[in-house]
């Protein structure tokens, strides 16, 4: 691919040098580029990639995209944003994937990856091969890998997995859009079938700053919809949005794409869950659609998975699928991993690792055990370094309400002091009159959940919250290995 060819996409742009110059790859990351590649000089909060344009052209770089003329011995094509530049030469440069399959982005604070997990179940039960790009990791064809992005990737990872999935004949990707991975163009060049709205509630107040901002990013999902990166002949196109909460009417007035709602307590949704019923083994509740009405039968836990179910149910009914065999499918799927997993090593008591990392989720997972729990609820958590720190005293209150007893620990403290976010999240515990007794702050994650499991007696429940599947605990740029559920098990069998 010639470099002009890529001009030529971009509204706003020259080229120095030749423009004839031949492209064989695209990288934004100087440390993989290879000889004959574009770079792609971004500006970011730790590193200007415009310094790296010496370095990639002595890796063989064969062009640059860059928002300044660097005097370069490549031919640079120079434009407004270069962030925005990739998106478009990323679709482009992978031949436009999203127009080849079927996307199904869902966003919103807590339930991705749940919903995610409960539709790919639905789409391959009937015989659709779904590819998933998420948190716990991306599945191309029938392959399984790390996602080593946080979450949404950039936007050259994110055509380059979507390519894939097409070359692997991928009929549905079901994707986890995260606000940032909208804000920040990840997915601008991505087409979507159906964009899906789990709810939206207090996260990431560090990026965003006000929750308007917040909001406004995941209504780019939907405000984007029908763009040129999405090729459908039909152009059917779903928005399914969840009736129970504020931000879906905002959403609804922005999207060219049928709107089709799910919720619980609005009665005018078109997809309902009524006489819900918490069971030993997980939950049932009748599903009221346009399309009939079903008996649901779930093993998950919890009013917030109904949400899920009811989203994934909404959006397999868009695509035509029988209310009865989505039934079935549902009733079949097994916990989704590090979603309220039960760690059991023969102990007389109950232990659930859950990925719970925000104030909803927190109260959501605490508030679902306790209508169960017998015993003493205990509750082991801590809350992400350079993240949001207005959430921090937010879910010490909730875990000091709803618990027994209250470990406060580290997770994933990055370059933050762990005693500093700990010492955030104490004064909510104090305020709802958590006393000395009720709570003890041990740093070091393995030590708070040996203790909460030597404390723990016959009926009781350890709940250990906010890594789910996590296999690390990051400190100071160094991922350390460390999975809750195994130190868990060995704290049991240590007991
Ligand atoms: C806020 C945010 O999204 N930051 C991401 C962003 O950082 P940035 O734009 O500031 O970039 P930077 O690290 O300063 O680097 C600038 C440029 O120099 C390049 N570079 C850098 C170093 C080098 O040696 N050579 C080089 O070429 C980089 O590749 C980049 O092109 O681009 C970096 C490179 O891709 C990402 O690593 C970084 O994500 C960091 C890890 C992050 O923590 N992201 C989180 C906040 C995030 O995105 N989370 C959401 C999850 C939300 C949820 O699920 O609830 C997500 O979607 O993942
Ligand atoms: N619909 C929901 N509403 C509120 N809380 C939920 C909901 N679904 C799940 N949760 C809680 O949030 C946690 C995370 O769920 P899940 O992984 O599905 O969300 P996510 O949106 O993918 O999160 P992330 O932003 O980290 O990718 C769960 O472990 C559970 O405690
Ligand atoms: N996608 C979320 C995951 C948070 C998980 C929690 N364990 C933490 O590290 O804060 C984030 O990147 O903010
Ligand atoms: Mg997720």
């Amino acid at each position: 691919m010639q470099l002009k060819e890529l001009a030529s996409l971009l509204p706003v742009s020259r080229i120095v040098g030749e423009g004839s110059i031949e492209i064989t790859g695209v990288q934004m990351d100087s440390r993989k580029v290879k000889p004959g590649d574009l770079f792609i000089c971004i500006a970011g909060a730790a590193f200007d990639g415009h310094h790296f344009a010496e370095r990639v052209i002595g890796q063989g770089a064969a062009a640059l995209v860059a928002e300044r003329d660097l005097q370069a011995a490549v031919p640079t094509l120079i434009v407004k944003d270069t962030r925005y530049a990739m998106a478009v030469i990323a679709a482009h440069f992978y031949g436009y994937p999203s127009r080849e399959l079927k996307v199904i982005g869902v966003t919103g604070t807590n339930g991705k990856t749940t919903t995610t997990y409960l539709l790919e179940s639905i789409l391959s039960d009937h015989g659709f091969r779904t590819g998933l790009m998420g948190n716990i990791h991306v599945k191309i064809g029938t392959q399984f890998h790390p996602n080593h992005a946080t979450n949404t990737q950039e936007a050259l990872e994110l055509q380059r997995i979507l390519r894939e999935m097409v070359n692997a004949g991928t009929d549905y990707c079901l994707m986890e859009v995260s606000s940032h991975g909208l804000e920040r163009g990840r997915v601008k060049g991505c087409g979507f079938r159906t964009g899906i709205f789990t709810n939206l509630t207090q996260d990431h107040l560090d990026y965003h700053k006000t929750m308007e901002r917040y909001q406004a990013a995941k209504a780019l999902l939907f405000s984007r919809m029908g763009n040129e990166y999405d090729a459908d002949p039909d152009r059917r196109r779903f928005a399914v949005l969840n009736a129970d909460d504020a931000a879906s009417g905002d959403f609804a007035d922005q999207t060219s794409a049928h709107v089709i709602t799910y919720g619980i307590d609005d009665t005018s949704a078109d997809v309902r869950a009524e006489d819900i019923e918490m069971t030993s083994g997980g939950t049932r509740f009748r599903c009221v659609t346009f399309r009939g009405t079903a008996e649901m039968q779930l093993r998950l836990v919890g009013r917030f998975n109904v949400y899920n179910a009811l989203g994934a149910i909404t959006a397999a009914l868009a695509e035509g699928l029988p209310l009865d065999s989505i039934a079935e499918s549902l009733s079949r799927v097994r916990s989704v991993e590090g979603r309220m997993e039960i760690v059991d090593a023969g102990q007389p008591f109950l232990v659930l690792v859950d990925y719970a990392h925000t104030p909803d989720g927190l109260e959501n997972a605490l508030s679902t055990i306790s209508q169960f729990a017998e015993g003493n609820m205990i509750c082991v958590f801590g809350c992400g370094g350079d993240r949001d720190r207005t959430k921090r005293p937010v879910m010490g209150r909730l875990a000091a309400e709803y618990s027994d007893y209250v470990i406060v620990t580290s997770d994933n403290p990055r370059t933050e002091e762990p005693e500093a976010i700990i010492r955030d999240i104490v004064p909510g515990l104090i305020e709802v009159g958590c006393e000395q007794g009720g709570y003890e702050l041990i740093v070091d994650r393995r030590q708070a959940i040996e203790k909460a499991v030597a404390m723990a007696g016959p009926g009781d429940v350890v709940l250990i919250a906010g890594k789910g599947h996590e296999t690390y605990q990051e400190i100071m740029g160094i991922k350390h290995d460390f999975d809750d559920r195994r130190v868990a098990e060995d704290a049991i069998r240590g007991r």
